[in-house]
């Protein structure tokens, strides 16, 4: 264990905050002195059991950790994803055109924009009809088949940019589960339909199954010819790409320097961009590009992705709390904690350093969560009550969509504020014991039922708050939570951009299938696995 961090681990120890009502008693400017803004967005990380110590303590693993140098790296090109010998340049998709990032020697940034002028391009054409089906007919819906970091970024941003939309319908499919696809084409017109395929590698077995499907969807009424008009795929595959058999404007690349986690701002986004149009889709970006600029310049005491990460190490490595929650009090956020969940333990949940010697300490935490108010009627109870303390990030947009719906979004507000206000203040014994007698209940039943009518408090929360939910705002968020992960990853020491621990399933899978479908014994499966596919081989039977 570093230096840095055993200082950390006495602090919270012995002279760490425990009670969060005295520190705000004792400090009326403290939820100004931990807010932290970026234009109109501000994170109060008041409620967090942390005083100016724990801060300096953070600073100091922070730059032990190397993180400032390591964050220029990133943006420099450099290879840091080791264990794939790969750049890490996620924030290219979003320079600026005058932009120069070198990847071996090369400008990358004229690419990325040719491929945005052609997504743009595409986008018009499909959306005014220029770009049409084989029969003539403008398309009426687009169905994105993608997995993972080909899915999660544009199911979760088309959905929370539903007010600006002004293309076609979006569908996803992601799940080799056919009722997945079944479900999505039972609705559609073939006619109608555009089919984008997307995939970094062009190999994942539930994108390619899912095309074939959609491919016979199409081909059955339309016959072999219309592939090429009614499929688009996106990639970094084109070789792959190619034995598809689509016209090379249909087509849109991306690079091995883009994670697949990492990928909606890159041509994957192009489902989001249909649904928005081009210019919103530039906002989009232009929030991104916001964030990496104040990631890369902002210091460490005002630097947003710093002292999330920074706090969300507090958590993890001090505080050892297990997991955290995301809560945005947003429905139209609802896919946000789900895409966080890869972000974030797709990239972090590691149990080797990069050095590849197992870590001393714990790496990412859990990392789930729902929209609020929903949450509030399931799992807050174990937020406020449970034996774990975890975590809560909230998110709420000072604005929502529907003016005529002013007071709902007052309820949302107020209902935000509250929940994080509870986990903070908590209700002493006496307190609800008092409480119960002035209800009118004796003195013998207060006692009684005190105990459970306590809230122990101190549980930690930050709360994220901006102007409104818009591409712009959407775009900064996101990018907030990727340099977050990595501020991360790299005070636990881990490499952020690999994940190695996704392929043993794969593998396992595809030995299986053979047995699953009864053509092969399966040698070498344990005995579980085994009496487990024959059961389910009978019930098909
Ligand atoms: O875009 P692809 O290559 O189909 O991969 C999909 C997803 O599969 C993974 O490789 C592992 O599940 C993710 O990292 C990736 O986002």
């Amino acid at each position: 264990m570093s230096l840095a961090l055993s200082h950390l681990k006495s602090h919270r120890d012995s002279g760490a905050v425990t009670d969060m009502r005295a520190v705000f008693s004792a400090d009326p400017d403290r939820a100004r002195r931990y807010t932290v803004g970026l234009d109109d967005l501000r994170m109060d990380f008041s409620k967090c059991a942390v005083d100016d110590t724990t801060l300096a303590l953070l600073g100091d693993l922070a730059r032990a950790a190397d993180v400032e140098a390591q964050r220029d790296r990133m943006f420099a090109g450099e290879a840091i994803n080791l264990t794939e010998g790969r750049a890490v340049l996620h924030t290219a998709l979003r320079a600026g055109a005058d932009e120069d990032i070198r990847v071996d020697g090369e400008n990358v940034v004229p690419q990325v924009h040719a491929v945005l002028r052609a997504m743009g391009d595409f986008t018009d054409g499909v959306r005014s009809g220029k770009i049409c089906g084989a029969t003539g007919k403008a398309f009426t819906d687009v169905v994105n088949i993608g997995i993972g970091g080909s899915d999660l970024g544009p199911v979760m941003a088309t959905l929370a940019l539903s007010p600006c939309h002004d293309g076609p319908p979006v569908h996803f499919v992601s799940n080799v589960d056919g009722a997945h696809i079944a479900d999505t084409l039972a609705g559609l017109d073939p006619e109608t339909t555009l089919v984008i395929v997307a995939s970094k590698t062009f190999t994942t077995v539930e994108t390619m199954t899912n095309a074939a499907t959609a491919r016979q969807f199409i081909v059955e009424k339309l016959g072999e010819s219309a592939v090429a008009h009614h499929f688009a795929a996106v990639s970094t595959a084109l070789d792959k790409v190619a034995k598809f058999g689509l016209d090379e404007t249909r087509v849109f690349g991306f690079w091995d320097w883009v994670g697949g986690r990492y990928s909606l701002w890159s041509a994957i986004g192009l489902p989001l961009m249909l649904a928005i149009g081009r210019d919103d889709f530039t906002a989009f970006l232009a929030g991104a590009r916001t964030m990496d600029q104040h990631f890369k310049t902002a210091p460490l005491g005002e630097n947003l992705p710093m002292l999330l990460g920074v706090l969300g190490v507090w958590h993890r490595l001090a505080c050892q709390y297990p997991s955290r929650a995301i809560i945005p009090y947003e429905q139209r956020l609802s896919r946000f904690p789900a895409y966080l969940q890869q972000l974030d333990m797709e990239s972090n949940g590691k149990s080797v350093g990069i050095d590849g010697e197992p870590l001393e300490t714990a790496s990412g935490p859990t990392v789930w969560g729902e929209p609020g108010t929903n949450g509030q009627h399931a799992f807050f109870q174990l937020l406020h009550q449970g034996t774990d303390v975890i975590p809560v990030e909230f998110m709420i947009a000072a604005n929502g969509h529907e003016p005529q719906l002013r007071h709902q979004h007052e309820l949302l507000i107020a209902n935000c504020l509250a929940q994080s206000e509870a986990l903070m203040r908590g209700r002493t014994r006496e307190e609800a014991r008092s409480q119960l007698i002035a209800g009118g209940v004796s003195e013998t039943e207060a006692d009684r039922l005190a105990p459970h009518k306590t809230f122990p408090g101190n549980r930690p929360s930050i709360t994220l708050v901006h102007d409104q939910l818009t591409p712009y705002s959407l775009g900064r968020l996101i990018a907030l939570y990727e340099h977050r992960v990595f501020v991360e990853a790299q005070i636990f020491g881990i490499n952020a951009f690999d994940q190695w621990g996704v392929e043993l399933g794969k593998e396992l899978a595809t030995g299986l299938l053979p047995v699953v479908k009864g053509e092969s014994a399966g040698e070498g499966h344990d005995a579980s696995t085994l009496m487990l596919a024959e059961t389910i081989r009978k019930m098909r039977e």
